[in-house]
């Protein structure tokens, strides 16, 4: 079972849950590749696909959506899931309720192109110097917390499951 897991990121995390999403699979007997979705530039060959991005106001970013767009007639025919990283950990309850709110919202971007077989919103990393300064204090205003809130423990479950739902570990 040949596995692209492409990702686009701003600021690393998401490459980094990439590549452990990519361990996993390698280690339930994928052959897997892991790009960076703007050096993707044809996809056949793969039987599965797991795409994620870093979630910038609301958003994927573009090199994501692009790559989607661009290719969703081949994707349609194929397992396809859908990771986006976002701040969800960063906020305390009841407030992180607002950063889940936005998953129907990155879902919206693709109605129509493209129906994949699952999608999760992870925590990622949030640091002060990323933000520009409307952000902190946004950021500040909702009580978020600076850290890495990527649960790898999280990630690896999901992993298994697209391995199980994806016939990769047949
Ligand atoms: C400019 C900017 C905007 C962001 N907007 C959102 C957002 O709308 N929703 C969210 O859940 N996280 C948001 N985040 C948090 C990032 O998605 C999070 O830090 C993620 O780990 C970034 O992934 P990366 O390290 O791969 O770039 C934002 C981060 C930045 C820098």
């Amino acid at each position: 079972m040949h596995v692209l897991i492409a990702y686009a990121t701003a600021h690393g995390s998401t490459q980094g849950i990439a590549e452990h999403l990519g361990k996993v699979l390698a280690a339930h007997g994928a052959d897997v590749e892991v790009r960076s979705a703007g050096d993707v530039d044809a996809i056949d060959g793969y039987d599965v696909f797991v795409i994620g991005s870093a979630v910038h106001d609301q958003r994927w970013l573009p090199t994501a959506v692009d790559l989607v767009r661009r290719h969703a007639g081949e994707l349609s025919g194929h397992p396809v899931w859908l990771f986006s990283v976002g701040m969800p950990g960063a906020l305390r309850r009841p407030l992180n309720r607002w950063a889940y709110a936005e998953e129907p919202k990155l879902l919206a971007q693709f109605e129509g192109v493209l129906e994949p077989l699952g999608h999760r919103l992870l925590s990622g990393v949030v640091r002060p110097d990323q933000l520009p300064w409307t952000g902190r204090l946004a950021f500040r205003a909702i009580g978020g917390r600076y850290g890495d809130y990527r649960d790898w423990s999280e990630i690896e479950a999901w992993a298994a499951t697209i391995a199980a739902t994806s016939a990769i570990d047949s």
